[in-house]
Formats: structure tokens, sequence, C-alpha cells
């Protein structure tokens, strides 16, 4: 039995994807990044705690069971930009994702309790050239507001996406390849 420990759809939707059975259970845990904490650590750091939580949280579900969490960062300039509190926060990080190359990352974990396994994905996007119009139109969508970088890259943010370089479904958050690895590291998939 392997629970998802997320309540983003767009986790449920990609799991579904590659065809795992899986049950979802949210996952809270505080996001706060810690002083000194660098994007890769911190986004690592979170994936493991969802997993674990999720794992708690789901003794009453099955006794044998895996739990899987993940975390998405947009990193531009060695800062990470979660999701943003309001309108101007999302204005300040599209003018800053605004023509240039940014990274993102997405860790994963899943753990049996006793054993855990994780994988960091990296993937770099450019966007294109942004006007305080076009943000504050794409704001208006509803669309950035609960994304990682405000934006999102299978939705209308995906017409400022000029390249991508590596893993699709890593950037929408959770990545399909290394997922099915680890998968198959658990005894839950078929390795490709
Ligand atoms: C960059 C980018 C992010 N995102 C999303 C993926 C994640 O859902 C979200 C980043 O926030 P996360 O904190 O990684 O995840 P979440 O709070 O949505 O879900 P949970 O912690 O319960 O698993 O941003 C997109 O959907 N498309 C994109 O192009």
């Amino acid at each position: 039995m392997l629970i998802l420990a997320s309540q983003s759809p767009r986790r449920a939707e990609l799991l579904s994807q590659i065809g795992v059975p899986f049950t979802t259970l949210s996952a809270d845990i505080d996001e706060t990044i810690l002083p000194g904490e660098t994007p890769e650590i911190y986004v690592q750091r979170l994936a493991k705690q969802k997993a674990q939580a999720g794992w708690q949280a789901s003794a009453d579900i099955a006794e044998n069971r895996l739990a899987l969490g993940a975390d998405t960062v947009v990193v531009i300039h060695e800062q990470a930009l979660g999701k943003p509190k309001n309108f101007d926060d999302a204005m300040r990080m599209l003018q800053r994702l605004s023509g240039q190359k940014h990274q993102v990352f997405t860790a994963v974990t899943i753990t049996s309790g006793e054993h855990c396994e994780s994988v960091l994905v990296k993937t770099e996007v450019t966007f294109c050239d942004l006007t305080p119009s076009q943000i504050e139109e794409y704001w208006q969508t509803g669309e950035p507001q609960d994304k990682a970088g405000s934006y999102a890259i299978q939705g209308i943010g995906g017409k400022f996406v000029t390249h991508i370089k590596g893993s699709y479904s890593a950037v929408v958050g959770l990545p399909l390849y290394e997922t099915n690895q680890l998968l198959s590291r658990m005894s839950l998939a078929h390795e490709c």
C-alpha cells in the first residue's frame, strides 16, 4: 500500500499517470526555511518530513505501507522561491524570472518507516521577458497563487517558457521516471 502524503492535485494526477495505486493523505508540516539553509537542503528536508508525517498519520490504514512525500521550489541566484504570499510577492518573483534561466528543484522521499530512499531532480527552465501588465493579468487568472515561483508550466504559465532542460513532470511537482525508480527499489513497481 502506497500513501501519497500530499494535498497537491498535480502530484496525485502525475502518480496516477504511471499506474501506481495509492491513497492520498495530506501531511501538514512547517515549511519555514531555516537560517542558512540552501535550496537543495531545504527541498530535501521538506520531502522527507512530508513522507515521515504521512507514514505516521497512516498507521490505521495499513501496517505494511510506504509513504511518499515531495517538495518543489523554484531557484534563482541560489535563492528558493516558494508559493507567493500575495500579488506583490508574485510580481517580485515573476519579475526576477522574466527573461532569465532558473532551476526547479523537486525532491521525493519514500519511506517504509524503517528505511527511506530519496531523490533530488533539478530542471532548468527559461522564461521570456514579462511586462508588469502581463504579470498582473496572469495573477488575475488565479493560477500563480498555490505554485512555487508563482507559475504553472502545465497551465497558462506554459506560454512564458521558451526552453526546458530536464524533467517536465518534476517541474509540475513529481518526477515520474525518478519516482518509478524509487518505487522499484522499494519493490512496488517495475523498473524501466
Ligand atoms: C514551478 C511549478 C510548480 N508547481 C506546483 C507544484 C507544487 O504543488 C507547488 C509547490 O508547492 P509544494 O510545497 O512543493 O507542494 P504543495 O503544497 O502544493 O503540496 P504538498 O506539500 O501537500 O505535496 O507548485 C506547478 O504545479 N507547476 C509549476 O510549473
